[in-house]
Parts: C-alpha cells; structure tokens; sequence
C-alpha cells in the first residue's frame, strides 16, 4: 500500500470538527501530522482548547496543535463565531474538561510554512475554518503555494445560497479577504462547498446507531450531535445534519467520492454580497479585462457520492 497522505487539519471545532477530525484519524490512507486552529465556528483561543481535548479523547496527544490567527487577515478584531450551532463552548455544552495539554509554540502560519518546506509536494492542508493561516502562511513565505501539495478547503456556496446569509458560506464570510488570496494563490486547491455538503446528511437514525454503539467516538459525537441537529431543526427544518466537514475530509482521502470542475474563483469582499464566491468556467473570452482573466484555476466539487461518504463516516466513527 503507498504511504499515507500527510495532512494538517485547520480547524475551528465546531461539532462537525469533532467528527471530521476523528474520521482523520480513523482513515489509513491518511495520516495526520498536526492540527492548526482558527476563528470561525468559536474565537481561536476556544478552538485550540477544544482541538487539544480532541486529540485527547482520542489518546492521540503526540499530534502537534499549533494555535492560529486570533484576528482576520486585515486584522479585524470584530468576528462573528457560530455558538448557535456548535454551543458557546463550540462543542453542544457539554461542560468538558479542560485539556491537560498545550499547543506548540510556532504559530499556525509558522507551522504550516515549516511543514511544508520539511516535505515539499507531500502535505495536503485540509481547511476547515476561515482560510485566515492559509494567507498568512503565504504572505509569509510566497514558496509556500509551491512546497504544499494541496490545499483542501472546506468553503464557498458555487451556485446556491449561502449558509450566513443568501450570498455568502460561513467560512468564505468569516475572512473574505484571506479567502480571495487562497483561491487566487496559484496553490494546488480543491474547493468542497455547500452546493455539495448540502447533499450529505448524517439522518436522525445514524445518529441513534451511533449512540448504541459502545465505540468511544460514536458515543462522544452522539452526545455533541444533540446541539447540532436541534440547530438543523430550527434552521432548516430538518431531521438530521450536514457533514461540511468530514465530507472535507473524505474528498482528500478518497479524491473519486467527487467529480470537479476547474476554473477561476473570486470572492466579493465588500457590500451586501461580501463572501460570495464567483466561478468562472473560462469557457468565454471577453472582450475586456476581467478580474478573473490571468488568475490561476482551482478544482471545485460538483457532485459527491453521498451515499458512500455517509457510510464511510459511519463505518470509520462507529467503533
Ligand atoms: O448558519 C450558519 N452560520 C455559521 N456557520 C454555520 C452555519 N451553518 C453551518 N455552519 C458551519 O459552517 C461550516 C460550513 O459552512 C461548517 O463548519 C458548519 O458547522
């Protein structure tokens, strides 16, 4: 078997965080060589807790957690984090405890340049939060687009509406400034939005198999899922949620779980459409110049298999 995939995970746990990196853990094909944390679903300094706690009740401690950007690549200190979905610890109130553990002294940025200059073309960062480190790493060392591998990233609505508002994805939204950067960086990107989360629920019934089973992740998630799903309820009337972030994860575990597209994304950074994504297909020349003429593509996800994702998220979580 070829050697597993190196990822960093950037993540701002965040519910579907907890499932998405225990689902990491769980998949040979992949193996994970740290955690970097951003604002997003909670302020940075929640994040890095709840990411070292993770990796605690995962007994994986020896996976290094390097602490992110507290304020937005422009350096607004005025965020907006998502306690109504994830609760205000960001993890469905369940009062856990503190971890014992400490993030490593380099900043996210820092961590994410070093990593992949250590192993140029081998680490595939898998963004999860507000893609603040990413243009941080690469202000911070313009090779950086090229010592990555890849770059996944879970955000953007190609397409269809918006999960903040009609035009804009949480995470596009949270730093629409960074976001412009990445997906114009000339970086290898994979761009898995909510035309295609939207279309992976975790049901009602997979989250009562998961509560009975006596594996110690599925009876974490089961717990933590409660706040989750009641948000799904109140907000889009439905029994069950959508697996943003472990279907992330799985497009760069298994890259044929999903078709793609390849052009050039822009993100709005101002007005009332601030944080929408617009993807151009290239497919016309136009007779002026544009904001999307001479800019690198990127792959965005079109169509995902959500059958098999949600029975892989099952079948890896369950024991
Ligand atoms: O209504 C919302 N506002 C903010 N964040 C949300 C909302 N719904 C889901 N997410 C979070 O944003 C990412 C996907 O866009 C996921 O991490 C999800 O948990």
């Amino acid at each position: 078997m070829a050697e597993p995939k190196k990822i960093i995970i950037d993540t701002d746990p965040g519910i579907d965080d907890a499932m998405a990196i225990f689902l990491a853990l769980r998949s040979p094909e992949i193996k994970v060589i740290g955690l970097t944390t951003i604002f997003g679903n909670v302020y940075t300094t929640l994040a890095t807790r709840n990411a070292l706690h993770l990796l605690e009740v995962a007994g994986r401690t020896d996976i290094p957690v390097a602490e992110g950007s507290h304020v937005s690549y422009l350096k607004a200190t005025k965020l907006r984090v998502a306690d109504f979905v994830h609760g205000v610890d960001g993890l469905g109130n369940q009062n856990f405890p503190q971890p014992k553990s400490k993030p490593i002294e380099k900043l996210a940025a820092e961590y994410l340049v070093e990593q992949a200059s250590l192993y140029p073309g081998e680490i595939t960062v898998v963004a999860l939060g507000p893609l603040t480190n990413i243009a941080l790493a690469i202000k911070l060392d313009p090779t950086f687009i090229k010592n990555v591998g890849q770059i996944v990233l879970l955000g953007g609505a190609f397409a269809v509406n918006g999960n903040v508002n009609p035009a804009s994805e949480a995470n596009i939204f949270g730093d629409p400034e960074a976001a412009d950067i990445v997906f114009t960086s000339g970086a290898d990107i994979l761009a898995v939005g909510l035309n295609v989360t939207h279309q992976v629920i975790l049901t009602d019934h997979d989250r009562q198999i998961l509560a009975e089973s006596d594996g110690i992740f599925a009876k974490y998630l089961s717990k933590i899922l409660e706040f989750y799903y009641s948000y799904h309820r109140d907000a889009y009337n439905m029994k069950g949620a959508y697996l943003h972030d472990p279907t992330t994860i799985l497009a760069a575990v298994n890259p044929s779980l999903m078709t793609y597209t390849e052009g050039v994304v822009r993100v709005q950074t101002s007005g009332i459409t601030r944080g929408l994504t617009l993807f151009f297909n290239k497919q016309k020349r136009f007779n002026e110049e544009t904001e999307w003429c001479n800019k690198p593509t990127v792959k965005v996800a079109v169509t995902v298999d959500a059958t098999e994702v949600v029975k892989l998220v099952m079948e890896r979580l369950m024991y």
